[in-house]
């Protein structure tokens, strides 16, 4: 049992992009943030983004044993680093999802780090919603509701994580709580880190493109960005969501273009997709506060601001730390489905009902 009051819980996430483990500890009842706490990042090597690209687009099957494991691994080296934590939130990796056939798969089970770590860990957090028709993500809007809160916002705000795949929350920090209507509205935006890390590896061997520097030096093909904005999704009607790799399309369109070129190409659709996005928001927010590895691209951070004409700053500018903000979302998910709250709702999923995800398991003596 979860004492009641405020807890220390230590979240971990292992994102789309695919270069390492963030972990994050936070003090919450659940719904106020009272705090953060330490934090560590554990990279994978070369040779395990390999092994886990290779594994992308795989249904849960028992051939997938080693790559659990290595997963598995990751997570409790850099997690059995913090101590007094009193819950912890495991993602696991995303390898596949697909909310329209009802399934989304995140490999790495959270027993055997449970057993590890001698901690009880919330896991599997995405499936209760994808099975009541919900789109499974994005997660993280109830707890950036919490955060608007936390940084006194009085406005509307958007927080936008790029990972490998970007996503939006739109939060009016005027209601009194995240179950009210007009809250929160969230959506993924459009590819982000992904396409870039692809063609950097393909060209260059190198995992993503430090400081934006290939994009920089080339020039954006708009006609490339004009045929990728024309897909539906755009238009879309949010709650909606996306698999790591669903604009395959892009990274051909881009295939004849130097890396230069290229890079700039994915930078203006990164972008130009969270312009599209902003249209859908009630209102134009006050300040996108741009969270994730995306954010240290000043290509993409430009970009951003002449595709939206936002004021678009880091989320270093409120205090809060751009690289951990996912570890500590599902920590405080965590404590969430440990109390039996919600972590995700119509205007975050589409999910008919407020849906509390999530798997609790207790070490094994
Ligand atoms: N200095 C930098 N210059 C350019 N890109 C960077 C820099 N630092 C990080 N990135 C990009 O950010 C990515 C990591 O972002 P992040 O940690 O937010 O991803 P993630 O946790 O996998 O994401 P998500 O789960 O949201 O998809 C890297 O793979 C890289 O593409
Ligand atoms: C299925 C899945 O893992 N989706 C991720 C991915 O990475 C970013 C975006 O796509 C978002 O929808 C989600 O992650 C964040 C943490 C979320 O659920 O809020």
């Amino acid at each position: 049992m979860l004492k009641p009051g405020i807890v220390t819980a230590l979240g971990a996430m292992s994102g789309t992009s695919l270069d390492g483990v963030d972990a994050a500890v936070i003090q919450t009842d659940g719904v106020t943030i009272a705090g953060f706490g330490p934090s560590a990042y554990r990279p994978y090597s070369v040779e395990e983004q390999a092994a886990l690209k290779a594994v992308l687009g795989r249904w849960p099957d028992p051939e997938l044993e080693d790559v659990a494991e290595l997963i598995e691994t990751a997570h409790a080296q850099v997690l059995a680093g913090f101590n007094a934590v009193d819950l912890v939130g495991f993602h696991g990796q995303t390898l596949a999802h697909d909310p329209d056939s009802g399934r989304t798969h995140q490999l790495g089970d959270g027993q055997v780090l449970a057993d590890v770590l001698e901690c009880p860990v919330v896991w599997d957090f995405r499936s209760a919603d994808v099975q009541m028709g919900g789109q499974g993500a994005p997660l993280a809007p109830f707890f950036h509701f919490a955060l608007a809160k936390y940084i006194k916002a009085d406005a509307p705000v958007a927080f936008l994580n790029l990972g490998g795949v970007g996503n939006i929350t739109y939060v009016d920090p005027r209601r009194p709580k995240v179950e009210a209507d007009g809250a929160i509205l969230a959506f993924d935006t459009g590819p982000a880190n992904a396409p870039i890390n692809d063609l950097m590896m393909d060209w260059f061997g190198y995992d993503h493109d430090a400081d934006g520097a290939t994009a920089l030096a080339g020039t954006a093909d708009q006609g490339i960005v004009d045929q990728f904005l024309n897909h539906s999704y755009f238009a879309r009607i949010p709650p909606k969501s996306l698999d790591r790799d669903a604009f395959a399309g892009l990274a051909e369109a881009v295939d004849g273009l130097g890396p230069e070129d290229a890079a700039a190409t994915l930078v203006a659709a990164c972008a130009q997709s969270v312009a599209r996005a902003l249209e859908h928001c009630p209102t134009r927010p006050e300040r996108l506060l741009v969270a994730g590895g995306g954010r240290k691209n000043p290509a993409i951070m430009q970009a951003l601001y002449y595709a939206t004409q936002c004021r678009v700053v880091p989320v270093e500018d409120v205090g809060l730390d751009g690289d951990m903000l996912e570890a500590q979302a599902f920590a405080y998910l965590a404590v969430r489905v440990a109390r039996g709250l919600p972590t995700s709702s119509p205007s975050t999923t589409g999910v008919s009902a407020h849906v509390g995800g999530g798997t609790l398991s207790q070490p094994r003596a």
